[in-house]
């Protein structure tokens, strides 16, 4: 792992969010030429660089909205992670545009900064969302792999572009698990959206796994998604209330804008073609080019044979396996030796 990053420089969109973090913990302290950060926050800067005060860490102020923002920050860089974006579902229903401004063309951005500067490899961060979108953040996103594949065409050899879905990554920023938690702590009700939903569940460390994995094994307009447990949320409510000792009473407050019932990691249509990787799956780009003609009568994959690969046709975790999940989790050991949790921290 480390020797692909030798003295390599890796710049990380959107570095001061929870990835961007997970990636710094893993790789500060090996053989990586420098890390730098990229984001528009400079308080959240700033207490990174205090937090970490490492001579490898870089910080740029930008906005992936701005390509000449870019590019000072992408010159003489190696590989990018792009994970900047705008990712709350319900303000993303109420300012679509701001979604489509950072997530679509913030993406087109990066990739031409990254063309210009002879990047030689890209990951670009997507989510389950993504996949049959009905909500903006989704929508925004699907725009975003679209451009990815569009443009990891014309960008090889020289730059290979590839794609990562996540599902719910774990305790992240804003997420539910701190939500409930804190819940609990407050004494007050859990409030529940639909108990039937379900969400695929991974650690952050399973993020910047798929990354990584992305970026060792993929070819240009490759899209990598990481087989994962999912549960619903009355199971993690449970779990979380067991794994307390609360009895806290649970309030359903039905679902919330843009919402699904549950998520899909790979349609139908990409599951004719994914490769099973073991732990992963890969899809190839569609290379074929716009001359349709001679593939009318050739056929392509028996697509009505397949099933999308979503959190409800997965084995779901009960609350005691998800219980064995969250205990792995700092926010829920913090919680569980009675110290206060706070909702909007990693
Ligand atoms: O008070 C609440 C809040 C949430 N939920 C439920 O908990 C689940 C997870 O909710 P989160 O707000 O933690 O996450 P989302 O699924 O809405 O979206 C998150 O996960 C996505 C990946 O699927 C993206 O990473 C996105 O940026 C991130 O916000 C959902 O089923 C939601 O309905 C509740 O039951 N009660």
């Amino acid at each position: 792992m480390t020797s692909m990053f030798t003295d390599k420089t890796l710049l990380i969109t959107g570095g001061t969010g929870t990835f961007g973090n997970a990636v710094l913990r893993r790789f500060l302290e090996t053989e990586i030429g420098e890390i730098r950060v990229f984001s528009r926050d400079e308080k959240k800067q700033d207490d990174m660089r205090k937090h970490f005060t490492h001579p490898k860490l870089r910080f740029y102020i930008g906005d992936v909205r701005t390509e000449s923002s870019l590019r000072g920050a992408i010159q003489g860089v190696d590989f990018v992670f792009h994970a900047a974006a705008l990712k709350q579902v319900p303000s993303c229903e109420f300012f679509p545009l701001e979604a489509l401004r950072t997530n679509a063309l913030g993406t087109e951005n990066v990739l031409n900064a990254a063309i210009g500067a002879g990047v030689r490899r890209v990951i670009v961060l997507s989510t389950d969302k993504a996949v049959y979108p009905i909500n903006a953040m989704g929508i925004s996103k699907a725009m975003m792999e679209k451009l990815a594949v569009a443009k990891s065409r014309v960008a090889a050899p020289q730059t290979t572009i590839c794609c990562t879905r996540y599902g719910n990554v774990m305790a992240s920023r804003g997420s539910v698990i701190p939500l409930f938690l804190k819940q609990i702590q407050d004494g007050k009700g859990i409030t529940i959206t639909d108990p039937k939903m379900t969400r695929f569940m991974m650690t952050i460390e399973d993020a910047v796994d798929l990354v990584l994995y992305a970026f060792e094994h993929g070819s240009a307009g490759d899209t990598f998604v990481q087989k994962a447990p999912s549960c619903t949320i009355g199971a993690l409510a449970e779990a979380l209330k067991k794994l307390t000792g609360s009895r806290v009473p649970i309030e359903i407050i039905g679902t919330r804008h843009g919402e699904k019932l549950y998520e899909t990691l790979l349609t139908r249509e990409e599951m004719a073609v994914a490769e099973d990787q073991g732990g992963y799956y890969r899809v190839p780009a569609d290379n074929r080019d716009l001359n349709y003609g001679k593939y009318f009568t050739e056929g392509k994959e028996r697509i009505t044979e397949q099933t999308d690969y979503n959190s409800h046709n997965v084995p779901l975790l009960d609350a005691d396996g998800m219980a064995e999940l969250l205990k792995k989790l700092p926010c829920v050991q913090q919680a569980l030796r009675g110290e206060k949790v706070a909702r909007g921290k990693e």
